[in-house]
């Protein structure tokens, strides 16, 4: 099947909160298309609406104005979450967790535990299925969460700030395994992050947003060859991007040779 070239479709959605001392806008106009399959990482400095943004994508959060159009007909569950801090049940099993979309979704048990023990190897979980996530890292929680969050299928991904709990070296090693995943599943992925290092590796292209009110200010194509790995660390192509994002982050006003928005 032809992938879709307009998977989400963000078509001027802003977004303000109505707060106690007044009105918050969290979200200037923002317009993009994001294609099938891609990779994006979306940069800016706190508070400039980023995880609104995923929230409004996943309807988990109504915009004020504009529209959000997602290409995943007859999809029961369109979008998968992964937050900064791995949501589990703390009372069941990592097998029980990754399953537990699936049972509420009226799976067979035999259909879940295949689906799921899959995908606990492939996030590299494996002989951890009879564990409580007390009894893992917090890298190994991230996974199960991933895990969960792919078990029943969802073409799109949400990340917001996923491996900023975990220390450098996890997430290296986590941001390897993600490309792995996305490059195995098919995903559409969206993944917010303080880090540019992080988002220049992992991504097609890079959503640069400016401070309150969030504004989308530009969009980074990344021409970096895949698989990424560590000559891409090497690449000068990637210091290069790396340095122009820390410029975007630093001046809002900064020339940039992104597309603009
Ligand atoms: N439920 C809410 N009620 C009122 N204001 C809100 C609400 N949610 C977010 N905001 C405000 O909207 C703005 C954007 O918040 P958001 O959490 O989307 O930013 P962010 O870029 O993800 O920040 P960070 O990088 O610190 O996580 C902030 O000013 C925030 O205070």
């Amino acid at each position: 099947m032809a992938q879709s070239e307009r998977m989400i479709d963000i078509a001027g959605v802003h977004k303000t909160f109505v707060a106690d001392h007044g009105t918050v806008t969290a979200l200037e106009p923002v317009t993009i298309t994001i294609k099938e399959g891609e990779f994006i990482s979306i940069v800016g400095p706190s508070g400039c609406g980023k995880s609104t943004l995923l929230r409004l994508i996943s309807g988990l959060d109504q915009a004020t104005g504009g529209t959000i159009t997602l290409d995943t007909a007859g999809r029961k569950r369109p979008v998968g979450f992964v937050f900064q801090e791995p949501v589990l049940l703390p009372w069941k099993t990592i097998l029980e967790n990754v399953r537990f979309p699936l049972d509420t979704a009226g799976v067979s048990r035999a259909e879940a535990d295949k689906i799921a023990l899959d995908l606990i190897k492939m996030v590299g979980l494996e002989g951890f299925e009879k564990a409580l996530p007390r009894q893992l890292s917090g890298g190994m929680r991230q996974r199960a969460a991933i895990a969960r969050s792919l078990s029943d299928d969802p073409p799109i991904l949400l990340m917001d700030e996923p491996f900023s709990a975990v220390d450098l070296l996890t997430r290296d090693t986590l941001n390897d395994e993600l490309l792995r995943i996305w490059q195995s599943t098919g995903k559409t992925i969206l993944l917010v992050t303080h880090s540019v290092d992080e988002a220049a590796y992992l991504a097609d292209r890079v959503m640069v947003m400016t401070a309150r009110p969030g504004k989308l200010k530009c969009v980074h194509k990344v021409d970096l060859a895949r698989p990424r790995g560590e000559d891409t660390k090497l690449d000068p192509a990637y210091h290069a991007l790396v340095a122009q994002l820390r410029r975007d982050l630093r001046d809002p006003h900064s020339a940039t040779s992104g597309e603009a928005h």
